[in-house]
């Protein structure tokens, strides 16, 4: 038989694509959030993607609202990003040896993150945890771990126990393949609960290493600290001699140029209290606009984590991660002490290269025109659904948001992950395939934000706009399961 070439991907549509992924990788996914597990149909293959849109391998052209799941802060495909990128590459891929960039991006980090005393760079936000706990583990002579339903912090073994994110959107308790011994070692307590959090460390106070929080929990859809949890979570582990993690993989850089850190402790921001109401709006500074630190910042933080993780943003779109704080604890790590870390990959020249132009690029006027955008976004969307009688809530932290559905959500509002889970999660699968119709990538998981960029302007919030009534009319037609 002769030899035949298989088609260029270009000319097979997305459910053939999908179909023979799914012959080699398993569920055609190399993450499962990619696979429409909860809302069901085809994933789009995505060719290509520029600003705010992206083009599937059938040449529609999408408005996304994913980001990559984040760090698309810029849009895709920022020019300045991109040559900053084909300049390193040109200069050689990896060489296992530090080079004068990743100083230079330890420095932007800290800068902006002044809690960030010293920073290593890995590849991902799981490996920046993951070290985080270890670090505490290692600079505490403990091995219990606080974290909390909902939160999501990568996919280590320790820390996938009631995650948010794909382990939510998959309606799973955690992962197999963790040993008992391993999850033992994780206590997983209700978000924002300071009762909860009070008992278990007057039970357990000292073996607990460490409690990781997420800045602003954003995988069980958004659901922002109650005023004074994360100062809560500060208090009693500093009482106890137990570290805080803050885990700022999703937020940090995105929601301003100090992350969550910078927007609560500096900027003052807090979430406001249950209550009926449409949007559900935290509003930071006065200006509108998230500030830096400054060289007071230790007077004006209402409180400061020992140690802080970050992802996404940080790598401009490629893989990198860090992970930072308190320079007594971070220079625990090997080669200085005895906690052991390491990456043939970690500090990528290419990874390097996009996340300083990233954050060089990343300006107040970015932040200020993310925010504006994501607030007309979300007020387009939650108009559509209130003209069809959709009970639904918008909540938000800073630029991210995301809605909760049903009467319930929207009366109380949703501070913890029973009620995430309980809110109307079937309303979301025909809402997210209307817009996808329209030309419109919503995230699809009802657990997951909505990423708006610098690139996102008028013609993406009319495009929205324009699919946000069939949408809104197919979330009230919506039955249960
Ligand atoms: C808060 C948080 N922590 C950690 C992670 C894990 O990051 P990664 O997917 O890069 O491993 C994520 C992302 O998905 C996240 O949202
Ligand atoms: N908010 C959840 C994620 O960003 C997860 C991305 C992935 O696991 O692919």
């Amino acid at each position: 038989m002769p030899h035949q070439e298989p088609p260029a991907p270009e000319t097979l549509t997305n459910a053939e694509l999908f179909a023979q992924a799914r012959t080699v990788i398993p569920g055609g996914v190399d993450s499962p959030v990619r696979a429409f597990g909860s809302v069901g149909g085809t994933p789009r293959f995505i060719a290509s993607a520029s600003g705010a849109r992206l083009r599937d391998a059938e040449g529609a052209e999408l408005v996304d609202l994913v980001g990559s799941w984040g760090p698309a802060l810029l849009g895709h495909a920022h020019p300045q990003v991109v040559a900053a990128v084909q300049e390193a590459a040109a200069r050689g891929l990896s060489f296992g040896a530090p080079t004068h960039a990743e100083t230079l991006l330890a420095q932007e980090v800290r800068r902006r993150v002044p809690a960030v005393e010293r920073v290593r760079f890995v590849s991902t936000g799981t490996e920046a945890t993951m070290t985080a706990v270890r670090l505490a583990r290692g600079a505490t002579g403990r091995d219990l771990v606080v974290k909390f339903a909902g939160c999501y912090h990568g996919h280590s073994d320790g820390l996938l126990a009631e995650a948010g994110s794909g382990v939510a959107t998959g309606g799973l308790p955690g992962s197999a393949g963790v040993p008992e011994a391993v999850a033992a070692q994780t206590i997983v307590l209700p978000y924002n609960d300071t009762q909860a959090l009070g008992e278990c460390f007057a039970a357990q106070g000292p073996r607990i290493a460490a409690v990781i929080c997420e800045g602003a929990p954003a995988n069980m859809g958004i659901v922002p600290p109650l005023e004074d949890f994360n100062a809560e979570i500060r208090r009693v582990t500093a009482e106890h001699g137990a570290l805080m993690i803050l885990d700022e993989v999703l937020t940090g850089f995105r929601v301003g140029p100090a992350g969550w850190w910078g927007l609560e402790a500096i900027d003052g921001w807090s979430a406001p209290q249950s209550g009926a109401g449409r949007a559900d709006d935290g509003a930071p500074g006065p200006a509108g606009a998230p500030s830096w630190p400054g060289q007071d910042w230790r007077e004006r933080a209402a409180w400061v984590p020992d140690l802080l993780t970050f992802g996404k943003v940080v790598g401009g779109g490629m893989p990198l991660a860090a992970v930072g704080g308190r320079a007594e604890v971070m220079d625990l790590l090997a080669p200085l002490g005895p906690v052991y870390q390491a990456g043939t990959l970690s500090g990528s020249p290419l990874a390097t290269a996009a996340g300083l132009a990233t954050l060089q690029l990343a300006d107040d006027s970015v932040y200020r025109r993310v925010e504006a955008t994501s607030r007309a976004i979300a007020d387009v969307v939650s108009r559509a659904l209130e003209a069809q009688g959709v009970a639904h809530r918008v909540q938000r932290a800073g630029s991210l948001f995301s809605l909760m559905l049903g009467q319930e959500a929207a009366e109380r509002g949703v501070v913890d992950y029973e009620a995430a889970r309980t809110q109307e999660t079937w309303r979301y699968a025909p809402f997210f395939h209307a817009f996808l119709e329209a030309g419109v990538a919503l995230p699809p998981s009802v657990f997951e934000a909505w990423f708006v960029s610098a690139a996102h302007g008028e013609a993406e919030i009319e495009a929205i706009a324009a699919a946000a009534p069939s949408a809104a009319r197919a979330a009230a037609q919506a039955q249960p399961a």
